[in-house]
């Protein structure tokens, strides 16, 4: 799909989307002015990041909407799995897909990352997450799902020192590996995003996935 197309088609799912929110919450963002920069633009962000990872299949982790694993996955054309462990949220977008003709290109697993984990590793070769998780986590729920070669590309609103830091201590660890940080400000001009891509360079040391929930609640610490 050309860009153009893809954008149009990202737009009528941000309208699908948009008019379900009236009824059941799935995005904070209401205006559709706002939307378009905060869902869409900043989706297509990591555009360049993306795009630098080997072909093969891409996974959104905490898709919630389908953001940015929506619009990511008509720019890029790659096959797609938007993964939610809301039921009702993953629903909605299923029906959304339906409506546009891509349910084919773009399905969803409704379940935790953790699970899709067990049952498919080493599956996708490019990740993306967006207001999911610390990096630390997002590296260790990430590592199992990746191909070796494959890239885990990050979306950060605020990219504190110490957070990357608790990153890099454990990425080895993890068999990943930090390969560019970037940041961009948005068209409204306020809206600043850090995107972090890391490769999955080996096998992680540690037996992954831990149990439901320790990623995100219990980090990984440096091995002595
Ligand atoms: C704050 S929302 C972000 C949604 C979307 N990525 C965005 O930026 O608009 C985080 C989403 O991650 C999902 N989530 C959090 N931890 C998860 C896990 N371990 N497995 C699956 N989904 C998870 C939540 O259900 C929620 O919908």
């Amino acid at each position: 799909m050309d860009f153009a197309r893809a954008e149009n088609t990202s737009r009528r799912y941000l309208d699908l989307i948009l008019e379900a929110n009236k009824r059941t919450n799935l995005t904070r963002i209401t205006s559709r002015e706002e939307a378009e920069i905060l869902h869409l633009e900043d989706s297509w962000v990591g555009l360049p990041e993306i795009n630098r990872a080997p072909a093969g299949r891409y996974g959104d982790l905490g898709s919630g909407g389908g953001f940015p694993g929506v619009p990511i996955a008509l720019a890029t054309g790659r096959e797609t799995v938007l993964v939610d462990s809301v039921k009702k949220k993953m629903a909605i977008v299923d029906s959304a897909l339906d409506e546009l003709g891509i349910g084919e290109q773009v399905s969803t697993y409704r379940g935790r990352i953790e699970e899709l984990a067990l049952s498919q590793p080493q599956s996708f070769s490019v990740l993306t997450a967006r207001a999911l998780a610390r990096l630390g986590a997002l590296l260790e729920l990430a590592s199992p799902l990746l191909v070796k070669g494959g890239v885990l590309v990050c979306y950060k609103a605020q990219l504190s020192e110490e957070e990357l830091k608790e990153a890099r201590c454990v990425e080895s660890m993890l068999g990943m590996r930090l390969i560019s940080i970037r940041e961009v400000m948005l068209s409204d001009g306020e809206t600043k995003r850090t995107i972090v891509a890391f490769e999955k360079v080996g096998k992680s040391l540690v037996k992954l996935p831990r149990r439901i929930g320790a990623a995100q609640r219990n980090p990984l610490k440096p091995q002595k």
